[in-house]
């Protein structure tokens, strides 16, 4: 049985650095993810005139902190859209800077497990971590790198929009490559002046301090992330915002309620009572403490690797109720052949010694897609997995790279439009390329556990979630 301790959600993250910095007051982070993505998000944000602090550390842990008011009830729309059921965290102490480039840790071969996952696996993110935000007036000039982060990318542009001053936003070379056009076309029509050749990065926001807000359309099928970035600032806009999606379904709907849940905790006015349309009131967000909960999608490969090579690992401190899609990843590894339970511990995944094939569409959970797409390489029938076209515009196409570097190792892969099918075949050894996406990276390394001979070409992309992964990794397989 392996412990695992990992830092805070990615995405709770950046919620609440945006939401804090657009409050009123000062805010704390318990246990934040301290990640690429999470580091780019506070450079944005203090470039914009936040006060942030992520070197802290309290000696207490969070029982120590004084209470988060609690969410508001009724007007939350808790109990109808509430969070998932299945304790604060623990995470451990941050030594890695998450925005290394480790030419070391550039090419890794992952290892073929010779036995079941075993061996404590803790992050490198400090088990006692505590940011502070102290937010200030928002201005330009300012430069926003984005890395590769979805969340930085659609996420601090209307929070620039409402800076005074020019805002300059760009990113890694595949971040141009990412959807972007229509937040910046809702954003326009909302009275944001944006320059964008191509409408999407590099762009930049002329802020004039103020947004005048009010209605928008979106197509918001290439990402939540779009409706999730307009939600988070507009309670700043002058006159709120009556956002409507018009386009086939938006994914990740855990993601966009994640996102109001957090916003009502701010003391925001949100409806979400009618599909597709979401109104946020204009008003005031107060600064509050935000205790985040494990990374979820960051413990799929390890809950992975228990089930091909038989182990257990125990996600410690996992909340008994979660605003993450844990009930949804709970339902795909039983119907692949694992056994889930829930204690004290935390959150336990224990492979069964069977791995089943699986028909399921992943739009709720697409961003899990690299790592069950793994499993289905291994499992014992065939898998289908659809109503992920949005990750073509992930961190790369996903769809076609799980393709090309699946079928590498020996499945026999047919690429569709919104998914894969999967049919296991023997086994091969191969450089499984990342195309430097961290998750990419996980699938490689579930490969690598029963391959013989995966080498992955970039473990250091790991860091833009996770820095800790190869040594936790490591850990976990040879239980040091
Ligand atoms: O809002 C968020 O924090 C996220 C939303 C999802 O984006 P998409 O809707 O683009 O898949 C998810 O895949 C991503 O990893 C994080
Ligand atoms: C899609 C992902 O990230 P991003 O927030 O950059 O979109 C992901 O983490 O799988």
């Amino acid at each position: 049985m392996s412990a695992l301790s990992l830092p805070g959600s990615k995405s709770m993250t950046a919620r609440a650095l945006v939401l804090s910095a657009l409050a009123t007051g000062p805010s704390r982070i318990v246990r934040p993810l301290h990640a690429r993505d999470t580091t780019l998000m506070a450079a944005a944000l203090r470039s914009l005139g936040a006060s942030i602090n992520t070197a802290g550390t309290t000696a207490g842990s969070a029982t120590d902190l004084p209470k988060a008011p609690a969410a508001p009830d009724a007007s939350t729309g808790i109990s109808a859209n509430g969070p998932a059921t299945t304790s604060a965290a623990t995470t451990s102490a941050a030594t890695n800077d998450p925005i290394r480039t480790d030419a070391a840790n550039r090419s890794a071969r992952t290892g073929t497990a010779s036995g079941a996952a075993s061996g404590a696996a803790s992050g490198a993110n400090a088990e006692s971590a505590v940011w502070t935000i102290e937010p200030g007036p928002l201005r330009g000039p300012a430069t926003v790198d984005v890395g590769l982060a979805g969340t930085v990318m659609r996420f601090a542009p209307p929070v620039a929009a409402l800076a005074d001053g020019t805002v300059t936003f760009d990113g890694d070379p595949h971040a141009r490559n990412r959807p972007l056009r229509p937040i910046v076309e809702a954003l326009r029509s909302l009275g944001v002046v944006i320059d964008s050749d191509g409408g999407g990065l590099p762009l930049v926001v002329r802020g004039t301090g103020a947004v005048a807000g009010g209605e928008a359309v979106i197509d918001a099928s290439g990402s939540s992330q779009f409706v999730s970035g307009l939600l988070l600032s507009a309670p700043r806009f002058s006159k709120g915002l009556v956002l409507r999606h018009e386009g086939p379904p938006v994914p990740s709907a855990p993601h966009l309620r994640m996102t109001t849940h957090m916003l009502r905790a701010a003391g925001a006015v949100v409806d979400e009572n009618v599909p597709d349309v979401w109104v946020v009131e204009h008003g005031q967000l107060a600064g509050r403490d935000w205790v985040i909960e494990p990374d979820l999608s960051g413990a799929a490969p390890f809950f992975a690797a228990a089930m091909v090579t038989g182990g257990a690992v125990t996600l410690a401190g996992w909340p008994r109720e979660s605003w993450q899609p844990v009930g949804i990843l709970v339902d795909l590894l039983t119907r692949m052949g694992a056994e889930v339970s829930q204690d004290d511990d935390g959150l336990t995944v224990r492979g069964t010694g069977v791995l089943h094939g699986i028909r399921a569409d992943l739009s709720e959970v697409s961003e899990l897609t690299p790592v069950i797409a793994a499993l289905a390489a291994l499992a014992d029938s065939s898998s289908s997995l659809r109503g992920v076209a949005h990750i073509r515009g992930h961190e790369t196409d996903r769809i076609a790279a799980l393709a090309r570097e699946l079928g590498k190792v020996g499945a026999g892969v047919t690429e569709f439009h919104d998914g894969l099918d999967i049919a296991p075949g023997p086994l091969r050894s191969a450089v499984f390329e990342t195309y430097a996406d961290h998750r990419m990276a996980h699938a490689a390394a579930v490969i690598g556990l029963v391959a013989e001979g995966v080498e992955l070409s970039d473990v250091a992309c790991t860091s833009k979630t996770l820095p800790e992964f190869p040594e936790l990794w490591a850990g976990l397989v040879t239980g040091s």
